[in-house]
């Protein structure tokens, strides 16, 4: 009794709270990109990202707080500070870059191993389509071994941050399942 009329004064005051997303992935993957497309709907020059950048972004009838997290070796061990109330993990991969798939699906193992998102949904962009040799959303999802994932909630979405494809097919997918879930 007391926790619920505390939960429900700290919702009047509070209002309600942003839905938290992580965007993670390999460095040169595109999330910085995409943070931006979804912020302000263009393509903005990127450099690698050393730390985060946030944004608030609104979607549909939908805010979400969106992390961006450099995605270099070096600072991998640190994707972890940022997963407590995650809601969702958006995984950014470079479809052109075939050499690290493997590197991508062991990054991608250990961060949904971490029990800090036992609950969040996945969805895995199938990123740079506009470019020659892209591999499609099927191989990528082989590579990265979706279909062995148990309890995910889970989506993977061909996309191009550059021209824009699929970027709204995901995020739908993603708004969808977040409030299915709240
Ligand atoms: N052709 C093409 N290039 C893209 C696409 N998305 C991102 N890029 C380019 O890929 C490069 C890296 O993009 P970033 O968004 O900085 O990559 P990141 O994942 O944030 O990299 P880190 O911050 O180092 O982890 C930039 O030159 C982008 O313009 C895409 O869909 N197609
Ligand atoms: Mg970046």
């Amino acid at each position: 009794m007391g926790a619920s009329i505390s939960k429900l004064f700290s919702g009047l005051v509070w209002g309600k709270k942003d839905i938290r997303i992580l965007i993670l992935g390999l460095d040169n993957a595109g999330k910085t990109t995409l943070l931006y497309r979804l912020k302000m709907g263009e393509v903005v020059t990127t450099i690698p990202t050393i730390g985060f950048n946030v944004e608030s972004v609104k979607y549909g009838q939908l805010t979400f707080d969106v992390w961006d997290l450099g995605g270099q070796t070096s600072i991998r061990p640190y994707w972890r500070s940022y997963y407590a109330n995650t809601a969702a993990v958006v995984f950014v991969v470079d479809s052109t870059d075939i050499e690290r798939l493997e590197i991508a699906a062991d990054e991608l193992r250990s961060m949904l191993n971490e029990d800090e998102l036992r609950d969040a949904a996945l969805l895995v962009f199938a990123n740079k389509q506009d470019q020659p040799g892209a591999q499609g959303a099927g191989d990528i999802s082989e590579a990265l071994k979706l279909a062995e994932l148990r309890d995910r909630n889970w989506s993977i979405v061909a996309c191009s941050c550059i021209d824009g494809k699929g970027i709204n097919e995901g995020m739908d997918w993603l708004s969808q399942t977040v409030s299915s879930e709240a």
